[in-house]
């Protein structure tokens, strides 16, 4: 192979994420003449509403996929955020890259930590899973609905729409916007989406000649905590649509994963964690679920959902 062509969202972190593994490719393979095919997606395009209402993550990888299934894109690079739990047939996920900060970011000019914010001052997110945990830990707080790309959040911000809002840390810190992060969230204050700050490679199930090529792109430590988290989303029909959480972490080859789902008012925040050594992160995914199931997880989800549907 002597060319390979990258599929990307054309925002500016999408284009980072696909020049960073375009770099990475170059210098494994001087040989390899790598291209990046930017495209927009329908995620990109409807900004007007959450993405709870417009059907959540597939709407930002559809396009990529077409693109590799016509043969226009070798493989694409994605957040692993961003990509459904079960992937269409035909489409898998062929390296993991090291994680970058999985933390949620508080961006403000006027403050410099949640617990600074006065009653009623108004926060930016989107994520259910953001909104539910800072609900229940400070109700006092109105949050608002932001979305669009990290340039069009700041500024938003920046014209006084919010007093502050929550970004993830890894996508500022790529875009070299870090001196705008005032405080990083810890994961016991707000648990990270499932696969935050990680890149995930797909492809078509079919190009099995491009897994010896990606291998060193993957990153199995990374690969494991999200095989992990993903499990535990999947088991409870994890998407945007839900406020839901999932993170892991590895030491000494053993992976501990906690997980929570929440009514998006904060009322309700079911939270379970367990670890398992590092062959078993699909089944420790199950049991976290299994966890959340038997605290009546179920129902709650319904609840959510219809809810949503309603507004
Ligand atoms: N939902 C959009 C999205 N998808 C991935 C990231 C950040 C980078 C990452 O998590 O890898 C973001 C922005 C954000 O949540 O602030």
């Amino acid at each position: 192979m002597n060319k390979l062509v990258i599929a990307s969202r054309e925002s500016k972190l999408a284009m980072w994420q696909a020049e960073h593994i375009k770099a990475r490719l170059e210098t494994l393979y001087p040989q390899l003449q790598v291209e990046i095919l930017g495209m927009t997606t329908q995620g990109d395009q409807i900004l007007d509403k959450t993405l709870s209402k417009i059907g959540g993550k597939g709407l930002f990888v559809k396009e990529l996929e077409q693109a590799l299934q016509d043969g226009r894109a070798d493989i694409a690079v994605h957040s692993i955020k961003d990509v459904p739990m079960n992937l269409p047939a035909g489409f898998a996920l062929a390296a993991i890259c090291e994680r970058e900060d999985p933390r949620d970011a508080f961006v403000s000019n006027n403050y410099s930590s949640l617990h600074e914010l006065p009653a009623g001052a108004v926060v930016g997110t989107s994520s259910l899973r953001r909104e539910s945990q800072i609900r229940a830990r400070f109700p006092h707080l109105t949050i608002k609905p932001l979305r669009g790309n990290v340039q069009t959040r700041l500024r938003k911000l920046d014209e006084g729409e919010f007093d502050a809002i929550i970004l993830a840390a890894a996508g500022l810190k790529r875009l070299e916007l870090a001196e705008r992060i005032r405080a990083e969230l810890a994961p016991s204050e707000s648990l990270p989406a499932v696969g935050q700050g990680a890149l995930g490679i797909e492809i078509r199930a079919d190009r099995s000649d491009l897994l010896e090529l990606l291998a060193p792109l993957n990153h199995a430590d990374t690969a494991a905590c999200v095989s992990a988290e993903r499990s535990l989303s999947r088991v409870l029909g994890g998407s945007c649509q839900i406020p839901i959480g999932g993170f892991a972490t590895i030491t000494d080859d053993v992976i501990t994963l906690g997980g929570f789902v929440a009514h998006p008012d904060g009322s309700v925040m079911l939270t379970a964690s367990a670890s398992a050594p590092r062959d078993y992160a699909d089944a420790l995914g199950r049991a976290v679920a299994k966890q959340l199931l038997e605290q009546d997880a179920a129902p709650l989800i319904a609840a959510v959902i219809a809810e949503q549907a309603d507004k």
